[in-house]
C-alpha cells in the first residue's frame, strides 16, 4: 500500500496497536530541559521508576539562562532552581548534560541538530511545543506534556493516536528578500493559528527544496502555530550534507546502513492526504504580524485589515489591534520601533545573523532601537565570530550576547518592557509573551535588520536594492 513520508516513519515505530485506541509508539530520542524536567523527574521518583533509556536522552539548558555574563551564577531564585534541577537529575541518571557555559549548550531545538542527534526517520520527542523544527530533517518530531515527559522518561515510550495527514505544497520562485520565515508567517496567515489542528503536515514543492537546512527548520518550527501537531520535509542530499560529521551522526557502515533507510524516505507517488492545500512562492511578500497571534500577519507593504473584511471574531480582533495600539487601515510600514530581537528556535541560526548582517553592513543602528542579537547556541556564536560576521554588526554598532531563548518568552532576564513595541524573529506575539505589556511584531531577519538600521518598521527590499545598485 502507498504510504506517505509520515506513515513510513510513524508505522515503523508503532510497537503495539491498541484496538480503538492509541498507538504506543516507541521515541527514539528525548530532549529535555529545565522547564518541563523538573516535575517529571519528581513523578518518575514517587513511582520508583528508573530513566530507561539514558543515552537517549539529552539535556540543555534554555529557557531560564541569562545571556549576558553566563560566567556568573544566575542570579533569579526560580531561574537558578530550574537549572540546578536539571542538572543534579541528569547526574542523577547518567545524562548527557549542556548546561549553561557548557560548549554544546544552547537552544534545545538549535542543539539536538547541529549536533547529529537530530537524524531522518527518527521519532524525537520533548516537553516543548517547538519540537516540531526537527521534522526539517525528515523526523516525526513533536512536543509533549509533562507527564509524557515522565512516561518517555520511564518507558521510552508515548501513547499517541495517529493524526491526520496534510500535504502543503509551495511551488514557484520566491521573491527577491522573502526568506522562509515569511514563507511560514504566509501559511499561518491563510490557515490561521487552528488551520492544522489535529494533522501532520508534510511540506512540499520546490520552494523546500530549494530551502537550505536552516530555512527549512524555520518552517518546520513554526508548525505549530496553525495548530499542527508537527511538521516534516522529506530528507534529500542537502540534509545528509548537513548532518554528516556531527558529532553523534553515525559513521562507517551504520551510516552506509542509515543512508539505505533514508533514502526510503518520502511520500509514495500515490500515496492519499487527509487535507491537501497549494500555495505560489511569487504570491508571497515579506511578512510582519500586527495582532497578537501568529496568523494576524500581512505582506509587509499592506494596510491592517479591517474587522469586517474578516471571517467572524471581530470582538476579539478589536481588542488584539487595541493591545496593539494600531488601527484597522494603518500601514505598518513606518511605524516607530523601540525593540528589535534576533534570535530563538525560529531564527536564531547562523544563516540568521549572515541575512541580518547583509542588510546592517555599513550602516548604523537607530538610536531609538534597542537590539537584543542572541546566537541560538554556542556553535552559532563561534561561526559568528569566525564568519566576519561580529565585525560587521560591531561596526554597525549592535552588540553580540550569549545564547539562550532570551526574549522569546518571558522567562529570563530580557524581558521587553511594557508597551514598548518590538520587532522580533520569534514565533509567537501573544499578549504579555515578550514581557507583561510588550508588544511584538514577528517578522524575519531581514524585517528586523532593516527597523534595526531605520527605527522604524522597514521594507527590507528597499534596504537590499540600494546595498545591491
Ligand atoms: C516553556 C515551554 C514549555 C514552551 C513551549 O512548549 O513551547 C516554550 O518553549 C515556548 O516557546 O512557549
Ligand atoms: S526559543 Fe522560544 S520558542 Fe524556542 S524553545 Fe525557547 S522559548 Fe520556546
Amino acid at each position: 500500500m502507498s504510504k506517505t513520508l509520515f506513515d513510513k516513519v510513524w508505522d515503523s515505530h508503532v510497537i503495539r496497536k491498541i484496538e480503538d485506541g492509541p498507538d504506543v509508539f516507541f521515541i527514539d530520542r528525548h530532549f529535555i530541559h529545565e522547564v518541563t524536567s523538573p516535575v517529571a523527574f519528581l513523578g518518575l521518583k514517587s513511582r520508583n521508576n528508573s530513566v530507561l533509556y539514558p543515552q537517549r536522552t539529552f539535556a540543555t539548558a534554555d529557557h531560564n539562562t541569562p545571556t549576558i555574563n553566563q560566567h556568573l551564577p544566575v542570579e533569579d531564585p526560580l531561574s537558578a532552581n530550574q537549572l540546578k534541577a536539571l542538572e543534579e537529575n541528569a547526574a542523577e541518571w547518567g545524562i548527557s548534560h549542556w548546561g549553561l557555559g557548557h560548549q554544546k549548550n544552547g537552544i534545545v531545538h538549535v542543539v539536538g541538530p547541529e549536533n547529529g542527534i537530530t537524524l531522518p526517520g527518527a521519532t524525537i520527542v520533548c516537553g516543548d511545543s517547538h519540537t516540531s523544527t526537527h521534522g526539517a530533517f525528515g523526523a516525526i518530531a513533536f512536543g509533549i506534556g509533562t507527564s509524557e515527559v515522565e512516561m518517555v522518561l520511564s518507558t521510552q515510550c508515548i501513547m499517541q493516536p495517529k493524526p491526520k495527514k496534510m500535504r502543503i505544497n509551495v511551488n514557484g520562485a520566491l521573491g527577491f528578500g522573502v526568506t522562509p520565515k515569511d514563507v511560514a508567517l504566509y501559511i499561518i496567515s491563510k490557515l490561521t493559528t487552528s488551520g492544522a489542528t489535529g494533522y501532520f503536515v508534510e511540506y512540499a514543492g520546490d520552494v523546500f527544496r530549494n530551502m537550505t537546512m536552516e530555512g527549512r527548520m524555520t518552517v518546520c518550527n513554526l508548525s505549530i502555530e496553525m495548530g499542527a501537531r508537527g511538521g516534516m520535509i522529506a530528507p534529500d542530499e542537502k540534509t545528509y550534507e548537513y548532518i554528516k560529521g556531527r558529532a553523534l551522526t553515525p559513521t562507517g557502515d551504520a551510516w552506509d546502513k542509515a543512508m539505505e533507510y533514508w533514502q526510503t524516505l518520502s511520500t509514495d507517488d500515490d500515496a492519499v492526504f487527509d487535507k491537501e492545500l497549494n500555495f505560489n512562492g511569487a504570491d508571497i511578500e515579506p511578512m510582519i504580524t500586527y495582532g497578537t497571534n501568529p496568523g494576524m500577519g500581512i505582506g509587509i507593504s499592506n494596510i491592517i485589515p479591517n474587522a469586517e473584511d474578516l471571517e467572524g471574531g471581530s470582538a476579539t480582533y478589536k481588542k488584539s489591534l487595541s493591545y496593539m495600539n494600531f488601527l484597522e487601515g494603518d500601514s505598518m510600514i513606518g511605524k516607530p520601533v523601540d525593540f528589535v530581537f534576533l534570535g530563538s528556535c525560529t531564527n536564531g541560526r547562523i544563516e540568521d545573523f549572515r541575512a541580518f548582517a547583509s542588510i546592517v553592513k555599513g550602516k548604523k543602528k537607530a538610536q531609538n532601537i534597542t537590539a537584543w542579537l542572541v546566537p541560538g547556541s554556542h556553535e552559532v556564536e563561534a561561526a559568528i565570530k569566525n564568519e566576519g560576521i561580529l565585525d560587521i554588526i560591531t561596526e554597525a554598532g549592535f552588540t553580540l550576547r550569549e545564547p539562550g531563548c532570551s526574549a522569546c518568552l518571558a522567562m529570563n532576564d530580557d524581558k521587553i518592557p511594557a508597551g514598548k513595541l518590538a520587532v522580533s524573529t520569534s514565533n509567537r506575539n501573544f499578549e504579555g509573551r515578550q514581557g507583561p505589556g510588550s508588544r511584538t511584531l514577528l517578522a524575519s531577519p531581514l524585517v528586523a535588520a532593516a527597523t534595526a538600521v531605520t527605527g522604524v518598521v522597514t521594507d527590507p527590499r528597499t534596504l537590499l536594492e540600494k546595498a545591491i545598485a
